[in-house]
C-alpha cells in the first residue's frame, strides 16, 4: 500500500496529509477526481442552472433543493448548487447530503474548515441568503446592523464568547517613544508562550492572533504610519503579556495606533477563526530519497509564526485557477543537529519533507516551484498537546512512509526535554529501503542516544533484506510496544495512511493500551 503514486488524488496513500480522526474518505468513481472538477468548472457548462445570475435564497427555496438530484447548500450566507459536485466530493454524497437544503456552515468547519469551498464552488454560486422579514426591514435603511447579517449567516463571528466574562477577555493599548511603538496584549491568562503567538507585519498591517486555550483573539490594524517590516515578539510567560514592537520608519508622534481592520479586538473560538495566509519563499529542495523532496520555505521578515510539536500547516496553491488547499507538518531541518537546540527551529525558516505522487495534482506542482517562487503556508492547526509527553517513561512511534514528519519533531521533543522518559522505540514501516527516510540520520541518532532504538520494516524488501519484513501486525506490535516497567507510562503516537492507522489502532487496543495511551496522526 505504501509509496504507490495514486492516479486519485488526494493520493491515498499520502502520509503527509492530515486530518481529524474517524473521517473516511470513499473511493471516487473514474473521472471523479479534483482535476476532473477542476475541468468541469472551467468548462464553461451552466453549474447552477440559472445561466450565470445570482439570486437571493429564502430559507424555504433553500430548504426545497434537498434531494441528490437537486441540491444546495449555504455556507456562510452564500447558496451553492452543489448537485454537479456530488460524485466528486472525496467524503462521499451521503455526507454532502447532511446539509442538504441546509447552512452546512458549522458542519463544513467541524470536518474541514481548511478547505478552499469558495474558489473549488465559484461557478455552483446560486446567490446569497436574503435577509430575513425582520433584518429585510432595516435594509431599507443605508446601514444593516451587524446583528442582523449575523442573523442571515452573513458574518457569524461573535465579538465575546457568551462563557466569558468580560473581564477574562484579552485587551490591549499601546504607547510609543521616539523611535518605536509598543502594542501590548494583556491576555489575562498564565501560561502563554510564543508558540501562542502568530503574528504578521506586511507594509502597515499587522495581524496579531493569539491562542487561549481554546480561544482566539485577534489584534488586526492598519498601521497610522510606515514601521520597519521586522517587529520584536515578546511573551512575558507568567504574567501573560505579549508586546509586538515596532520600529518607526519617520520620527514622529502618532496620535492614533491606526485604522481597525477585519475582526479587530475580536475573541472567538479557535475553530471559528478563518485560517490566515502569508507567502513564503522557496529557498530550497532536496532530494531525501527518490521520491520525497525536504523543501525549505522563508517565513516573511515580518512573521513570528513556530509550529508547535505534533501541529501541523496548510500549504495553498493556485491550480488551474481554483485554490488548493492541502495539510502538512512541517520537520526540523536536520534530525540531529536540531537536537542542540530543541523543540525550537530557528525562526526564519519552515520545512516539510513531501514526498511528490508524479500523477497527483498537488504535489507536481510543488515540485515544479522554482527556488525564489512563493506559496502560502497557514497559520499551525492541532490537537496534540506538549502535556501528553509530560511524565512520559516510554514514548513508540509508528510510522508509515511519510507519516514520519510528525515523529520528527517529537523525537527531538521527547529526547531533550522530557525528564522521565527511559526509551523511546520508533518503528518505521516502508516499501523498499530505498523509501526509508532519513535512515542515517536515525541510525546515527540510536548510536548517539541510548534511550532511543529504531527499527525499519519492509514490506517489499529486496534480497539480502536482514531486518523485519512485513506490514503492520499485531505480531510485530506485541514484540516492539512493550513497557519498560509494568506500570510505567507509556505514550503511542502513529502516523499512515488509513487502513495503516485503522489497522495499527485495533492491534494496539487488543494489546490492551488504552486510547488516552495512545494518540492518532490521522493522515
Ligand atoms: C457540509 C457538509 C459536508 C460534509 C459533512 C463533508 C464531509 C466530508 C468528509 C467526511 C470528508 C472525508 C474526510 C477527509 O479526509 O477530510 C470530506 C472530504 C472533503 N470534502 Fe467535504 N463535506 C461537506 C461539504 C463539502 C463541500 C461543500 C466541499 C466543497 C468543496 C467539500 C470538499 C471536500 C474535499 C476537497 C475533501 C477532501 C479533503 C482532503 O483533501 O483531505 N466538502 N468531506
Amino acid at each position: 500500500m505504501l509509496n504507490v503514486p495514486s492516479q486519485a488524488f488526494p493520493a491515498p496513500g499520502s502520509q503527509q496529509r492530515v486530518a481529524a480522526g474517524g473521517r473516511s474518505k470513499v473511493p471516487l468513481k473514474p473521472g471523479r477526481s479534483l482535476m476532473d472538477w477542476i475541468r468541469l468548472t472551467k468548462s464553461g457548462k451552466d453549474l447552477t442552472g440559472l445561466k450565470g445570475r445570482l439570486i437571493e435564497v429564502t430559507e424555504e427555496e433553500l430548504a426545497k433543493h434537498n434531494k441528490r438530484t437537486d441540491c444546495w447548500i449555504c455556507i456562510r450566507g452564500l447558496v451553492y448548487n452543489i448537485t454537479p459536485y456530488m460524485e466528486y466530493h472525496p467524503g462521499g454524497e451521503d455526507e454532502l447530503m447532511k446539509a442538504a437544503g441546509a447552512d452546512g456552515t458549522e458542519l463544513f468547519d467541524q470536518v474541514h474548515r481548511w478547505v478552499n469551498y469558495e474558489s473549488m464552488l465559484k461557478e455552483c454560486m446560486v446567490g446569497r441568503m436574503a435577509l430575513k422579514p425582520f433584518a429585510a426591514l432595516k435594509e431599507s435603511c443605508p446601514i444593516v446592523s451587524e446583528e442582523n447579517r449575523i442573523l442571515n449567516g452573513l458574518f457569524s463571528k461573535k465579538k465575546v464568547p457568551d462563557n466569558y466574562s468580560k473581564e477574562a477577555v484579552p485587551s490591549y493599548d499601546w504607547f510609543q517613544t521616539d523611535g518605536s511603538i509598543t502594542v501590548v496584549i494583556y491576555t489575562k491568562q498564565k501560561d502563554m508562550n510564543s508558540e501562542l503567538v502568530i503574528a504578521d507585519l506586511q507594509e502597515r498591517k499587522l495581524r496579531g492572533e493569539l491562542i487561549v486555550k481554546d480561544y482566539s483573539y485577534l489584534l488586526h490594524l492598519e498601521l497610522s504610519y510606515a514601521v520597519h517590516e521586522d517587529m520584536i515578539v515578546q511573551v512575558s510567560e507568567k504574567v501573560g503579556k505579549v508586546e509586538f514592537i515596532l520600529k518607526k520608519k519617520e520620527i514622529l508622534s502618532w496620535k492614533k495606533l491606526g485604522q481597525p481592520l477585519e475582526s479587530h479586538n475580536s475573541f472567538v473560538k479557535r475553530t471559528e477563526r478563518g485560517l490566515y495566509y502569508r507567502k513564503c519563499r522557496l529557498l530550497s529542495k532536496t532530494n531525501v530519497s527518490h521520491d520525497t523532496q525536504l523543501f525549505c520555505l522563508a517565513l516573511p521578515l515580518g512573521t513570528h509564526l513556530l509550529v508547535p510539536v505534533g501541529h501541523h500547516v496548510y500549504l495553498r496553491q493556485t491550480i488551474t485557477g481554483t485554490e488548493i488547499v492541502k495539510p502538512y507538518t512541517p520537520v526540523p531541518s536536520f534530525l540531529v543537529s536540531t537536537f542542540k537546540n530543541p523543540c525550537h527551529d530557528d525562526q526564519l525558516h519552515i520545512f516539510f519533507i513531501i514526498k511528490i505522487y508524479p500523477s497527483g495534482l498537488f504535489t507536481p506542482v510543488l515540485d515544479a516551484l522554482q527556488i525564489g517562487e512563493y506559496i502560502s503556508v497557514s497559520n499551525p492547526e492541532g490537537n496534540f498537546m506538549k502535556s501528553q509527553m509530560e511524565d512520559v517513561e516510554d514514548l513508540f512511534l509508528l510510522a508509515g512512509g511519510t507519516g514520519f514528519t510528525p515523529m520528527v519533531k517529537l523525537l527531538s521533543c521527547a529526547l531533550t526535554s522530557s525528564n522521565n522518559l527511559r526509551a523511546v522505540k520508533f518503528m518505521f514501516f516502508n516499501k523498499t529501503e530505498d523509501d526509508i527516510l532519513w535512515r542515517n540520520q536515525l541510525e546515527q541518532l540510536a548510536l548517539n542516544d541510548a534511550r532511543f532504538e529504531v527499527q525499519f520494516v519492509l514490506s517489499e524488501p529486496k534480497k539480502g533484506w536482514k531486518g523485519k519484513e512485513g506490514k503492520i501486525s499485531s505480531s510485530l506490535l506485541s514484540q516492539f510496544v512493550k513497557r519498560s516497567k509494568c506500570d510505567s507510562k507509556v505514550l503511542i503516537c502513529i502516523c499512515g495512511p488509513p487502513p495503516f492507522m485503522e489497522q495499527g489502532i485495533q492491534f494496539l487496543q487488543d494489546l490492551g493500551y488504552s486510547s488516552k495511551e495512545i494518540h492518532c496522526f490521522t493522515a
